[in-house]
């Protein structure tokens, strides 16, 4: 998971949403909705703090880094410092439910937030909205599930236990293509150019995919770095550039998000 945090609140319109139902696959990650009823959605992605927060939490770094050299044009560019991030915090609409998993599992080794996007997803789909919620891991899937049961959403996702990519290819095998509107995707970041090309079968026409850490950290910039994550992560981001089946935006939100859309000429 990110290591920044997000604006605290991505909202779909249902102009990005054409047509038909809200789908989502993440990672605890993989949902899918079906609604013919409301096509908005708001999506609440906070990841954890950054990994500063808990040994350095009263040190204020600033959080504005000018960039020296002129053909950037000085632009500024704004850090999360542990300061901003509990500012951040203060401010945002976090349903409690949301607060008290991100606290319960801030301290867990791992990963952190285990099921924290789905359900956030979860929370406001309407009641025809399914989420298929994909996960490998038995103890993630435990937290989860107690917090999708004490939000009362549990009928809402669909859990598949096991690795993402089978998963989704069961998905496809069912019949599913093309009927899920939304997919979230934070699971093994060397696995990201399969999860997309199946999600891709997945979603329908005018469906987004959103992808999770796209910028590593800053390492996929970094040329020194090049251990297997980065260099998959790196490939990937040069892929989504390339590829015409899609419209899609990179934006340098949290740890780096990229926003895809599927289009209709593919
Ligand atoms: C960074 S966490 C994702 C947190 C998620 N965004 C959330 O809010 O719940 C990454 C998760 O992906 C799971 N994961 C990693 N590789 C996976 C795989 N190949 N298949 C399924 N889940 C996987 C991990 O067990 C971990 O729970």
């Amino acid at each position: 998971m990110a290591t920044r945090p997000f604006p605290p609140l991505l909202r779909l319109r249902s102009s990005l949403l054409p047509s038909t139902p809200l789908l989502a696959l993440l990672s605890l990650s993989s949902l899918r909705c079906r609604t013919t009823k409301r096509r908005l959605a708001s999506l609440h992605f906070l990841p954890s703090p950054p990994r500063t927060v808990r040994s350095l939490a009263t040190v204020t770094a600033p959080p504005v880094v000018v960039a020296e050299d002129d053909k950037y044009g000085r632009k500024q560019v704004i850090s999360v410092t542990p300061q901003l991030y509990g500012y951040i915090l203060s401010n945002v609409r976090e349903p409690p439910i949301l607060r008290e998993l991100r606290e319960e599992t801030a301290t867990m080794p791992g990963s952190q937030m285990q099921g924290y996007s789905s359900l956030a997803i979860a929370l406001v789909l309407p009641e025809s909205g399914r989420l298929v919620a994909c996960e490998r891991d038995v103890k993630c899937l435990e937290i989860a599930k107690k917090y999708y049961e004490r939000a009362g959403v549990s009928h809402k996702v669909d859990i598949k236990h096991g690795l993402a990519v089978e998963s989704l290819r069961s998905l496809i095998q069912n019949g599913e293509s093309c009927s899920f509107d939304f997919a979230f995707v934070d699971a093994e970041k060397r696995m990201y150019s399969e999860y997309f090309e199946l999600l891709l079968q997945l979603v329908r026409i005018g469906g987004l995919i959103v992808i999770d850490n796209v910028l590593w950290h800053g390492k996929v910039a970094d040329p020194q770095v090049n251990d297997s994550k980065t260099i998959s992560l790196r490939n990937f981001n040069r892929k989504i550039l390339e590829d015409k089946r899609i419209s899609t935006s990179m934006v340098p939100i949290g740890d780096g998000m990229t926003i895809c859309q599927k289009r209709a000429d593919i």
